[in-house]
């Protein structure tokens, strides 16, 4: 599988996400500049974290616009996978390929920290390999991630199995919730209605590699390449 990492002015992790698939995977990556419209046979495209255009407006709001996403857009709508993290998350929210959007943090802060999150289910492809009853530890390091999205979105992504990770205590077998950010239902990660565009605010790529300490990411990468070997 091929994968594609689009790089916006102010990406700031779209290396690591380049080494959790080179290294940690071992996939072909490409990066794509944002100007170009060629997604260079990529079959799963990656929007990585940053400050992409400083977060101007708001975060993912000018990106949006980028020549690449027009392509990133097409791709998407013809089944292709596309996932964001972070900032990439928030671009595909301001793009319209995942319902919702992400708002300023509950405290007005920026919270850069190790977070636990639950997957609410395996019927995901980035989920496929995870367990539903186990948190894992993610790093989040963001200003605006707190989930928000009217009710009735709610209940289609809750009916329809669309939310992908919840923010979670670091106790596997417990319900009690930490919620960093005030995201509503906990969310920390959804899909599309088509169950082929993924965003989740945490850094699965930045817990890949165990030289780091933590490789708790890991799996959510393997879990996409289920997809070749299954
Ligand atoms: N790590 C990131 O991708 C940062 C996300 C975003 N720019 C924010 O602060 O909300």
């Amino acid at each position: 599988m091929k994968f594609g990492v689009v790089v916006f002015p102010g990406s700031n992790c779209d290396q690591d996400l380049v080494d959790a698939i080179r290294i940690g995977i071992q996939q072909e990556v490409v990066k794509l500049w944002h100007k170009d419209h060629d997604l260079q046979g990529c079959d799963f495209i990656l929007l990585p974290g940053g400050f992409s255009y400083g977060d101007y407006l708001r975060s993912g709001a000018i990106s949006r616009f980028s020549p690449i996403m027009q392509e990133v857009t097409q791709h998407a709508n013809r089944g292709g996978y596309v996932m964001g993290i972070c900032n990439g998350f928030q671009i595909l929210t301001e793009a319209g390929l995942l319902p919702g959007a992400l708002l300023r943090n509950v405290n007005q802060k920026f919270i850069c920290d190790n977070v636990y999150i639950k997957p609410v289910t395996t019927n995901l492809l980035p989920t496929q390999l995870l367990d539903v009853n186990k948190a894992y530890k993610i790093p989040v390091a963001h200003g605006e991630g707190r989930y928000h999205a009217d009710k009735e979105t709610l209940k289609q992504l809750h009916d329809n199995d669309q939310i992908m990770f919840k923010y979670s205590s670091n106790v596997a077998d417990t319900h009690e919730i930490y919620n960093i950010n005030g995201s509503l239902l906990n969310i920390a990660g959804v899909s599309n209605a088509n169950k082929n565009v993924f965003g989740m605010m945490p850094h699965p790529e930045r817990a890949v590699d165990p030289e780091l300490g933590n490789t708790d990411g890991r799996l959510i990468f393997e879990s996409i390449l289920n997809l070749v070997n299954a």
